[in-house]
């Protein structure tokens, strides 16, 4: 069994805990209300900057020049495709570049990030793209259900974020660190593969206290 199974099927129930969560329903129904919607997308956008940074760590680690280049690309789809998604959708809501980059991280957009580029910077290649493929991965997953409904991808606000993530383009980015995840895993100690499982499983418990923060629009629990 190839290791990438091994991960889907760990993590398969929180993935469902995904697809029902009101915020991904609500996007794939278009009754998610802007505000919310607008809460994430600037979280999202903050998530991006340092996220692109977990392929710039990956192009250093590569063992050799093919890897390194995709890793180049993963960066530059992420800053110049998907981020650019994010920029439209400020430019709709009215918010300004200099804003968007201003805008302050929510406890879990900072200890998701913190927790990806701590496990990158001092963890192996495998363990980097461990942390980073629930992000891929779990978002290609939601886009292709979310695309199946119909209409879902012709709705006039929330159609664009559906096309981007249901896209063959981004499920070709994900399917590239899937298979390199496999080929690194080979011939890895049971406790290597154990640690590769344990940062998989908790940057996908992330991903769902993503969803949750965006739907709750939860910031710091304090005033000051
Ligand atoms: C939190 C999060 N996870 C995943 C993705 C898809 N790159 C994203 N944009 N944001």
């Amino acid at each position: 069994m190839k290791f990438s199974q091994r991960l889907v099927e760990k993590v398969v129930p929180l993935w469902q805990k995904n697809h029902v969560h009101p915020f991904v329903q609500g996007i794939g129904d278009g009754t998610l209300e802007k505000e919310k919607f607008r809460f994430y997308m600037i979280q999202d956008y903050l998530f991006l900057i340092d996220y692109a940074k977990l392929f710039a760590i990956g192009a250093v680690k590569a063992k050799d020049l093919v890897t390194m280049g995709k890793f180049a690309a993963l960066l530059d789809a992420t800053i110049n495709e998907e981020m650019e998604l994010h920029r439209q959708y400020a430019n709709r809501f009215g918010i300004s570049l200099n804003e968007l980059e201003a805008a302050k991280p929510s406890p879990t957009t900072l200890a998701y990030t913190h927790y990806m580029l701590h496990v990158s910077q001092n963890g192996t290649l495998a363990e980097l793209v461990s942390s980073l493929l629930p992000c891929m991965w779990s978002y290609w997953e939601i886009g292709k259900a979310l695309n199946e409904r119909e209409g879902a991808d012709e709705h006039e606000f929330y159609g664009e974020w559906i096309k981007m993530y249901a896209s063959d383009d981004f499920g070709k980015l994900a399917l590239w660190c899937i298979d390199l995840l496999d080929e690194l895993a080979v011939g890895k100690s049971e406790s290597e593969l154990d640690t590769l499982e344990e940062i998989f499983l908790n940057t996908t418990r992330f991903e769902y206290m993503f969803w949750e923060m965006s739907y709750n629009e939860a910031m710091w629990p304090t005033d000051v």
